[in-house]
């Protein structure tokens, strides 16, 4: 076991002493007790530094003999890491897209399992490049692979077989602390279905992105899968499947194992924050309902995807022009009706009805695979039944229950066309043609789906058919569109990458017991607002991935902020829910900025 020392100059302490916590700005970098020694330490990517261990540090934990002698510095392991992989992309140049995204992910894999801290530092400088690698679209093409990528486990495994034993299991994990979880049973990953166990990836790349934008400190994130079966034939059928090759446990077998996980993780760590990733639909309501107000958790396909998408709406109104009331008379058609359009819908019903004040009757239109959703459909899912169209107002512009994606864009000409139903491609030439006849003077289009082949058209086909003055949001890169009239088609990266870190952040900062309504809606509107009015005209409704840690800074002050207001924070160390409620705006701000750890190399201290 380890535990951190925050070692620091007095007048840098001083400077931080009325905020800082579990303070990890590296003034000074914090001194780390460490209970191994030797090649121990070598084999540990917690700690090791590779050839970077000083001469003193190799006496002091037994390295001598087990390096080469010259020390490297930490920039110079850095250029290092950087020159072999810029030589990697210049080796695979012609080579196939899905071999090459292999490869990279293969050379960050490798650093991250054996050095983290330049592993996390090589990734923050560099996450606009390396985000489409260790997240969306490459991390799906993890998952797929996973099986034969396998080397070393990363998180945390629990199975249906370990019903009854989970708290004694959730002990075995190394770290005395933990802030952040991310959770999934693979059911869901991203549109490529149920991929069972090998979906780990997913709460792997989510966490990594916790480091590198909220500055969570990787020793203290726990990525799990939750393997209760897969029914993915394919799977069940491969000897090289390393999940359950079982069935996926379903109603109260299913949901008794998810208790008692959740149980175990809040006994051992009951601060920490939860988040449910990629569940499939019918849980990820369930399970959501049952346990956010006993936990602090959240669900991010639901809730992270609806406050990024409201902030991108929001920004299409402002680039029509608008003021931001006109928000409640868009025309919006979401196509998908599962987690992530629902939760899209919900949050922007609750938006409207803030603004006209009364129960709201927007003009939002839900399609799933059977076509549009009207109240005469039976068997209507109860999430979605609030969103079925009364049959009368769509039978007045000639539609009906089930009319098509096509004959709804037609006829609705709507100002915004969003895609979260996990289907490539379909908004195809003539859905994209349609949408030029949109009563907006700027056609929104959002190709939410991941990864890239499943995004409902790509960035390129969207401004060719739908028209050069659309603006357009995808859920995985895409490189921005040259236009024929010489200017610049920009792709925003419509992706609740922008919010979860902050959120989580700003939850665990403030220690709430619940993450409430009220912390999501300032969460997105924190985003809706940091965008200029200049960004916004060209077409710019997030902002680059490059300042994701700014962003997530204010998102994560804004969720702080919420938690205050909403009476569910208890404060987290000596940093009680009093002393936030007196910080200013900008001081909530310093305080979550304060608190991101930042990779450096950490004296190592040995202790029996
Ligand atoms: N960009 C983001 O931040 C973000 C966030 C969450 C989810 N997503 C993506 O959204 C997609 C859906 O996720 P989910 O959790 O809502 O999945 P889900 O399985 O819960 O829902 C999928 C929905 O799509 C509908 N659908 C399927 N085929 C269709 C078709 N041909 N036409 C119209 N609708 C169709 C289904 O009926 C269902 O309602 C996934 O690809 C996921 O990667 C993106
Ligand atoms: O993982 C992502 O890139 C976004 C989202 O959570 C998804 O499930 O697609
Ligand atoms: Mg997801």
């Amino acid at each position: 076991m380890w535990r951190r020392t925050v070692v620091r100059s007095a007048a840098a302490a001083e400077n931080l002493r009325r905020f800082s916590i579990a303070a990890s700005t590296p003034l000074i970098p914090s001194a780390c007790i460490v209970h191994k020694r030797g090649a121990d330490i070598l084999h540990d990517p917690w700690f090791n530094k590779d050839t970077g261990f000083p001469l003193t540090e190799r006496d002091r934990l037994g390295l001598r003999g087990l390096l080469p002698p010259r020390v490297i510095s930490f920039e110079q392991q850095y250029e290092r890491f950087m020159d072999s992989y810029r030589s990697l992309e210049k080796n695979t140049v012609g080579q196939p897209d899905n071999t090459v995204a292999l490869a990279k992910w293969r050379i960050l894999n490798r650093l991250h399992d054996r050095n983290e801290t330049l592993y996390y530092k090589v990734l923050i400088d560099n996450i606009k490049d390396f985000a489409p690698i260790i997240y969306t679209p490459t991390v799906g093409l993890v998952c797929q692979n996973y099986s034969g990528l396998f080397r070393r486990p990363r998180g945390m495994y629990f199975s249906a077989k370990d019903k009854g034993e989970m708290m004694s299991i959730i002990y075995n994990w190394p770290a005395p602390e933990v802030d952040m979880i991310v959770l999934t049973d693979g059911s869901r990953i991203l549109g490529l279905g149920d991929l069972g166990v090998q979906g780990i990836g997913i709460p792997i790349g989510k966490l990594d992105m916790y480091v590198a934008a909220a500055g969570i400190n990787p020793q203290r994130v726990l990525p799990i899968m939750l393997d209760v079966g897969t029914n993915n034939e394919k799977l069940l059928e491969d000897r090289l499947y390393l999940g359950l090759r079982e069935r996926r446990l379903e109603g109260e077998e299913y949901i008794s194992i998810v208790d008692e996980l959740m149980e175990a993780l809040h006994k051992r760590w009951p601060k920490a924050v939860i988040q449910f990733e990629d569940f499939q639909f019918k849980w990820a309501f369930e399970t959501l309902q049952r346990y956010r107000k006993k936990y602090c958790m959240f669900n991010d396909d639901i809730q992270g995807t609806a406050g990024v998408a409201l902030a991108g709406l929001l920004g299409v109104v402002r680039a029509q022009g608008r003021p931001l009331l006109d928000f409640v008379n868009q025309k919006i058609v979401v196509v998908g009706a599962g987690s992530a359009g629902l939760g899209v819908l919900n949050m922007a019903y609750q938006a409207v009805s803030r603004m006209t004040g009364t129960t709201a009757n927007p003009h939002f239109y839900l399609i799933d695979k059977d076509g549009l959703i009207t109240k005469e459909r039976s068997g209507v899912d109860p999430s979605a039944a609030p969103f079925a169209k009364v049959i009368g107002e769509v039978e007045s512009i000639g539609l009906r229950e089930g009319s098509d994606l096509l004959e709804v864009v037609k006829k609705v000409k709507p100002h915004v066309l969003v895609g979260l139903s996990g289907v490539g491609g379909i908004f195809n030439e003539q859905v994209l043609n349609a949408m030029r006849d949109s009563d907006s003077p700027k056609p929104a289009i959002f190709a939410m789906s991941n990864p890239t082949a499943n995004a409902e058209c790509t960035a390129a086909d969207a401004f060719k058919y739908a028209g050069e003055n659309i603006v357009f949001g995808s859920g995985s890169p895409f490189r921005n569109v040259e236009l024929e009239n010489g200017k610049i088609g920009h792709v925003n990266q419509a992706n609740n990458m922008y919010l979860f870190p902050g959120i989580g952040l700003g939850a665990l900062l403030s220690g709430a017991r619940i993450v409430s309504d009220g912390m999501l809606q300032a969460a997105s509107e924190c985003l809706a607002s940091y965008m200029t009015e200049e960004q916004i005209q060209k077409g710019k409704f997030y902002p680059s991935i490059g300042s994701i840690r700014n962003i997530t800074a204010e998102v994560g002050a804004a969720v702080l902020r919420a938690a205050i207001t909403e009476e569910v924070a208890e404060g987290r160390g000596d940093v009680g829910p009093k002393e936030i409620a007196h910080m200013s705006k900008e001081e909530t701000v310093e305080y979550v900025k304060s608190n991101m750890w930042y990779p450096v190399y950490s004296p190592l201290v040995h202790e029996k």
